[in-house]
């Protein structure tokens, strides 16, 4: 059996699986505080003792460098009590199993990547665009990184001229998170963004601010494909004008595959986290 864990700022979701991916138990909870939602984590997972290895993904931003002694803490998150927390040290004192550990977006990019829309692919990208946005890709199965991991969602991008919202990003107002995450839509507005109407000019905003973020990771990381999920997509028409407003911007400088293949979402829809934590508990034996 294999647990996996999607950290999220808003909720967790704790789930057990058989070793082929099916899972047979899942659990959601609000992300109260750090000492809450572990006791709810060791409950779930203690009335199983056949797991083999538990994978999480994790809202960031993280220590994911094995070699730096902050190895497996939440970091610098604005989420209050959540900075500078051993998540994965307290995992670990409690199960004695291996235990993978990487961001919410590596973990849904796995998923996708293993066993979703990017199967037949050699490298994947995930976004997310939720509460927060970030990003994770895969190349040729590894998760790209270095002297930490990924932060797609804090690019900086031009305004659309129709835009004179100041941004909601704490660190840096309207780099992306600022401008096309869900709160800077309810900020704009006072109205959540799920209440809006499919016709509202924002759309249009937001899908020049994620065409644009497409172009840049294109040009940088040349990947074979490029997953948007998180709470925003659910928004069916924002995909059409992210792919439209690409093609135009990235005006036939590079090839990419056709955009209805490149640009899409997840197979595996709001699954593709859980079900990346699952492989990632796999491939930690
Ligand atoms: N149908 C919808 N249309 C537009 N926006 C939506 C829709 N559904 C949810 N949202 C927005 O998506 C955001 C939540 O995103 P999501 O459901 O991906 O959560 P999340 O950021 O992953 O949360 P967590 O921090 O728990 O992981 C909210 O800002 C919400 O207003
Ligand atoms: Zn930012």
């Amino acid at each position: 059996m294999f647990g996996a864990i999607e950290a999220g700022g808003t909720k967790f979701v704790c789930a057990v699986s058989d070793e082929e991916l099916k899972i047979f138990e899942r659990v959601s909870f609000p992300t109260t505080t750090p000492e809450e939602v572990l006791e709810k984590i060791f409950e779930f997972f203690d009335t199983y003792n056949d797991i083999k290895a538990i994978g999480i993904g994790s809202f960031g931003p993280i220590d994911i460098v094995e070699k730096s002694p902050t190895y497996g803490y939440i970091t610098t998150t604005p989420k209050k009590g959540w900075n500078n927390f051993n998540f994965l040290g307290k995992m670990k004192e409690h199960y004695n199993i291996p235990i993978g550990w990487t961001t919410d977006v590596n973990a849904a990019c796995l998923g996708e990547y293993e066993v979703g829309g990017a199967v037949d692919n050699d490298s994947c990208l995930y976004l997310t665009i939720g509460t927060g946005i970030g990003g994770g890709a895969i190349f040729n199965g590894n998760f790209i990184g270095g002297f930490g991991h990924p932060e797609m969602g804090h690019i900086l991008i031009k305004k659309h001229p129709q835009d004179d919202f100041e941004g909601v990003c704490p660190y840096h107002g309207d780099c992306l998170e600022g401008l096309a995450s869900g709160p800077s839509i309810e900020k704009r507005y006072g109205v959540k963004a799920q209440e809006l109407e499919t016709d509202h000019k924002i759309w249009e905003i937001l899908a020049s601010y994620l065409a644009q973020a497409c172009v840049s990771y294109t040009l940088i990381l040349r990947p074979e494909k490029i997953i948007i999920g998180g709470g925003v997509m659910h928004q069916p028409q924002i995909l059409d004008l992210v792919k439209e407003q690409f093609t135009t911007l990235l005006a036939k400088y590079v090839e990419v595959p056709d955009a209805d293949s490149y640009i899409v979402t997840p197979t595996l829809g709001d699954n593709a986290g859980i079900t990346g934590g699952l492989l990632l508990a796999k491939n930690s034996l």
